[in-house]
């Protein structure tokens, strides 16, 4: 699929937005391995921390549906501005795939492609998590 098609669909989910308080929507649109899109739109919370990212309720309704091998991301909002995924985002991202594309577009539709390990390098992933004092 070509990025400016999974940027349409990453629009449309922003449609859904839940953004009674920053009234930013976002919209993101995940293409598996397989071929198959999952949609996610930010969901916002009177408590403000109990908010969940557009791309983080595309990645976890792709999960719980028994995806986990993704290609590409397309993240979108209403604001001139390319929309970047945020920190937390990024380390669910790359939880998953060193080699996704994420594709960070503004309202007009106009996209930048960067590699995941571009956006969060030097992460933090499993490989770093010391297992040998399981055994102590
Ligand atoms: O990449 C981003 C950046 C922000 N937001 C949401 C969180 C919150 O609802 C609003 C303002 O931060 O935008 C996303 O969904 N994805
Ligand atoms: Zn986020």
């Amino acid at each position: 699929m070509e990025y400016k098609n999974l940027v349409e669909i990453a629009k449309q989910a922003m449609e859904k937005a839940y953004v009674p308080h920053s009234k930013f929507r976002v919209g993101a649109a995940l293409l598996t391995s397989d071929g198959k899109v999952f949609t996610g739109c930010n969901i916002e919370n009177a408590t403000f921390g109990a908010t969940n990212c557009a791309e983080r309720t595309a990645i976890f309704k792709a999960v719980s549906e028994g995806y986990k091998n993704f290609e590409k991301i397309a993240i979108i909002s209403d604001s001139s501005n390319y929309t970047y995924p945020c920190g937390i985002c990024r380390q669910v991202i790359i939880e998953f795939s060193r080699d996704i594309e994420v594709i960070c577009s503004n309202k007009n539709g106009e996209y930048k492609v960067y590699k995941i390990t571009e956006l969060l390098p030097f992460a933090f992933t499993s490989d770093d998590i010391e297992r040998s004092n399981l055994n102590e």
